[in-house]
């Protein structure tokens, strides 16, 4: 240490803090370091006056000097100290008392509050930023990680999930999508999706995209539920889709939208096969239907469709009837007696014609009530009436691709006549209590023992139905009238009867088949079937019985002799007055002689006239 209050080396081992060797009785600085040279900017020019450096006078360090004599340390901010430019210094000032040969020395050291203050708050900005910082990690780290597990769930989902903003742009794609779509994440990020993968539909129309329900999610906030449209691979294949579009927002503002999608590709397609499965099902399930029916009104009407059998010329006469008629579509009406064959020939026309894979349904007219004759003709659906228990075809349905047999037409009421007429003309049907028509497709053959031409003339047959049916005339002659297909015929009987009983055929001696030729047969070849199977049953020792329900066998008819035109004529008078005899003389109405003579009561008048008739003749 130096004397003077120049630089002193040793007080720079000491302290790095502003420190300086005063002599308080001299208020001299003996020695300062270069920090507190620096700090109270002493000037050796000036000399090394302490107490120039106070701001208050000596007052304050006078009694400071002696606390740190009295102490041996102290310190103090009461002391209020100036730079040597005059300017105030904030310091503390910590004082330790020295023992010197030449007096009491002080030893002072000079604490800058100012630069101590900028300290702390650099520390303490310093420790903020510290902590700031770790902070600002921890945040970025949970976000990364919640990014991160985001990304995971997104990806595992079995959804496609992609995300667009405001401008339609791609801004996020789950892997589900990527791999549902074939395109990758590089391939539609910051892209314009919809013109990717959305546009156009299925039928290849266009998908303008303000139309397509993304687009209306992120402009106008809607949530779209879609369920069957189509996205399209980037190998230019269509997936079926159904899909959610959701608006997205950041801060309450609307930022875009997600979409997730589902592939229903094979959903449909099952469906799709499902659907036709399903459409197979119910046409086998009508079609057995159909041939249920068939079977069962085939066993209901007990008809075994044998061949006709005859050689008469009438006989050869149908059948060459049948097979000009049976290739082609025509409407047949087959008339004769009861018993003659008409079922039969309306089965051979059937079995001849290129519907022969379909059904026949015969419908017995007559044997159907009228209160089911719609539902019977028509069809009806489940609940249409008390009673419908299930949905149940009808007739006309049941023939559809097929033929129907109306037997005994004539014996149809009238408004059912109608009905009929409009459903075939139109070819289809609605079922009672439904409200969709089914087409039909069918042949009709009506047969009737009746003479139509006399129901019409009569009112009681519909004569708009009587030319819709009667394209093609087939007559069945009695058998009466056609005596040499009694023996055929009535082996042929025989035969299937012994079949049926499972007995031997006895042999028709030639006195029995000339009994049976002779007889006249009223119920036709029905009568000679029933004879000839209660024959089958009584026979014994090997020989045919028959027994003719006590009508005498008559004498052969001689031929028929020729009439002269007279003759004719005067048979025809006979015959107009004794019909007038059996009405009363009424002409016209469904009981007059017109309709039972099967003309116009106008013909018939005009006939009265021509032959001079007047009521005396008939009363
Ligand atoms: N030519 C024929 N050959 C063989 N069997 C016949 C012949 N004609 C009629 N039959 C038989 O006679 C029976 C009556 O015939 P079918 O029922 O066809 O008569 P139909 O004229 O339709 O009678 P209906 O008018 O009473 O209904 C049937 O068993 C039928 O097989």
């Amino acid at each position: 240490m130096r004397d003077t209050p120049d630089r002193d080396d040793s007080l720079d081992l000491m302290s790095l803090a502003p420190t300086l060797i005063l002599d308080p009785a001299s208020d001299t600085v003996l020695a300062t370091n270069p920090q507190a040279a620096e700090l109270l900017g002493l000037d050796p020019a000036q000399g090394a006056r302490f107490s120039r450096h106070l701001a208050d006078g000596p007052a304050q360090m006078v009694v400071f000097a002696d606390e740190v004599a009295h102490r041996g340390t102290a310190w103090t901010r009461r002391v209020k100290m100036l730079a040597a430019d005059g300017t105030a210094l904030d310091v503390e000032l910590r004082g330790k008392f020295l023992e010197h040969t030449e007096g009491a020395r002080l030893l002072l050291t000079l604490i800058d509050l100012h630069e101590m203050n900028l300290r702390a708050e650099i520390a303490q900005a310093a420790e903020m930023q510290r902590a700031g910082l770790f902070e600002w990690h921890r945040a970025q780290a949970f976000f990364s990680e919640l990014e991160r597990r985001n990304q995971l769930i997104l990806n595992a989902a079995g959804e496609g999930i992609y995300g667009v903003n405001a401008d339609g742009k791609t801004t996020f794609v789950n892997r589900a999508a990527q791999e549902m779509l074939g395109w990758t994440a590089d391939d539609l990020l910051g892209t314009d999706i919809h013109s990717k993968i959305h546009h156009h539909h299925l039928n290849g129309e266009f998908y303008p995209s303000h139309d397509c329900p993304i687009y209306q999610s992120f402009r106008f906030e809607q949530v779209n539920r879609i369920e069957d449209e189509v996205f399209w691979r980037k190998d230019g294949r269509p997936i079926r889709v159904e899909y959610v579009s959701t608006p997205i927002y950041d801060q309450q503002v609307l930022a875009g939208a997600v979409v997730i999608f589902r592939d229903i590709t094979e959903r449909k397609e099952n469906e799709r096969l499902l659907r036709e499965a399903l459409d197979e099902v119910a046409a086998l399930r009508d079609r057995l239907e159909q041939e249920n029916a068939y079977l069962q009104e085939a066993i209901i009407s007990e008809r075994a469709h044998h061949d006709i059998i005859g050689t008469s010329p009438a006989t050869r006469q149908v059948l060459a009837r049948i097979e000009m008629v049976s290739r082609t579509t025509a409407n047949v009406l087959i008339t004769g007696e009861p018993g003659t064959g008409k079922a039969l020939v309306a089965s051979a026309i059937h079995k001849d014609s290129d519907r022969r894979r379909r059904p026949l349904i015969h419908v017995k007219c007559g044997a159907v009530s009228s209160d089911t004759l719609e539902s019977e003709f028509f069809g009806h659906m489940r609940g249409a009436f008390p009673g419908a228990l299930r949905d149940a075809p009808g007739k006309l349905e049941l023939a559809h691709g097929g033929t129907l047999h109306l037997d005994d037409v004539t014996e149809l009421p009238m408004e059912m006549q109608g009905q009929l007429l409009s459903a075939l003309q139109a070819g289809e049907v609605r079922r009672l209590g439904d409200t969709r028509a089914r087409q039909i497709d069918l042949r009709v053959i009506a047969s009737t023992s009746r003479d139509l031409d006399r129901e019409v003339a009569a009112g009681r047959f519909r004569e708009d139905l009587f030319f819709y049916l009667n394209v093609f005339p087939i007559h069945c002659t009695p058998l009466r009238d056609r005596p040499e297909d009694i023996p055929p015929l009535a082996m042929h009987l025989l035969r299937l009867a012994c079949k049926r009983l499972n007995r031997r055929t006895p042999v028709i001696t030639e006195g029995t088949m000339q009994t049976l030729t002779r007889y006249p047969w009223p119920g036709n070849v029905r009568e000679l079937a029933n004879v000839i199977e209660r024959g089958a049953i009584v026979s014994t020792e090997g020989k045919l019985i028959v027994e003719l329900q006590g009508r005498p066998s008559p004498e052969p008819r001689p031929a028929a002799a020729v009439m002269t035109e007279a003759e004719i004529e005067q048979l025809k008078v006979l015959n107009l007055i004794a019909c007038l005899r059996e009405t009363g003389g009424r002409v016209a109405g469904p009981n007059g002689a017109a309709a039972l003579l099967g003309i116009r009561p106008t013909t018939l008048y005009s006939r009265i006239k021509t032959y001079g008739l007047t009521e005396g003749d008939w009363r």
